[in-house]
């Protein structure tokens, strides 16, 4: 079963008199301990394709699968499960807030899906140490670099084992020495089973992925199939 599975996806948006199709037609899929990079101009439609990916938008035409789930039958109370309990986000912006450590920042996704504020903020800590940061859960945002919130972001991002992790640009604002740390992290947790789909326009992020789908205004101009930077022999 693929992780990921998209068969001629549409999204079409219509904003006053105009329509704009962000995508048309796209079919791809991402199996488990993939790295997907999708990559394409701008407003070629990787925003919209990661936010189908996780249930934050609707493909208005073709299926999307994830975990084997049919999204498009699923009710908007099914598709707010499968976020929080499957599917982890990663964006440019850190959005950690800044009140809270760097514990209670990667507990939250569980604490909203309901579990235990014990349970959760062990988890946290698991989750800490898997991106390399065991030890500082209680420390604040502001108090470390850009590079380590962004890797709070991912360990946010797969509290509680998620298995598929949505990447959009997460490297966007790092200098270019912390972002391909930050790839190493992402194709470290490949390599552990779970599944990256991720956006970007960089593409030196590109040679960690086991494939790259170009996308051009929307559409699939291509699939390359690649033999992603790091050994693969650590394949759980
Ligand atoms: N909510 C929306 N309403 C109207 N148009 C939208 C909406 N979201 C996206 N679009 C349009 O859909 C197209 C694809 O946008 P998308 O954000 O997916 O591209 P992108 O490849 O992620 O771009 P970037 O690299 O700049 O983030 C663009 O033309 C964009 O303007």
């Amino acid at each position: 079963m693929s992780v990921v599975q998209f068969e001629a996806v549409g999204r079409t948006f219509r904003s006053g008199g105009a329509e704009v199709r962000a995508l048309a037609g796209v079919t791809l899929q991402a199996e488990r301990g993939e790295l997907v990079a999708v990559m394409g101009a701008s407003g070629s439609g990787k925003t919209t394709l990661l936010s189908i990916a996780g249930g934050l938008d609707r493909a208005d035409s073709g299926r999307v699968r994830v975990l084997g789930e049919d999204l498009g039958r699923l009710s908007e109370r099914r598709l707010a499960r499968l976020r929080l309990t499957a599917v982890g986000f990663v964006f440019q912006e850190l959005n950690l807030l800044a009140e809270l450590t760097l514990e209670e920042n990667v507990a939250l996704p569980l604490e909203g899906a309901g579990t235990g504020r014990h349970a959760a903020r062990s988890a946290a800590r698991a989750a800490l140490a898997r991106v390399g940061l065991d030890g500082t859960g209680g420390r604040f945002p502001d108090e470390v670099s850009g590079g380590q919130q962004q890797r709070v972001a991912i360990a946010r991002a797969v509290v509680g084992d998620r298995r598929l992790v949505l990447a959009d640009e997460p490297t966007g604002s790092l200098d270019s020495d912390t972002g391909a740390e930050i790839m190493e992290l992402l194709r470290q947790l490949c390599d552990n089973g779970t599944t990256v789909l991720l956006s970007t326009h960089n593409p030196a992020n590109a040679d960690f992925a086991d494939r790259v789908v170009h996308l051009r205004d929307g559409t699939l101009d291509r699939i390359e199939e690649r033999a992603p930077r790091t050994a693969r022999e650590d394949v759980r």
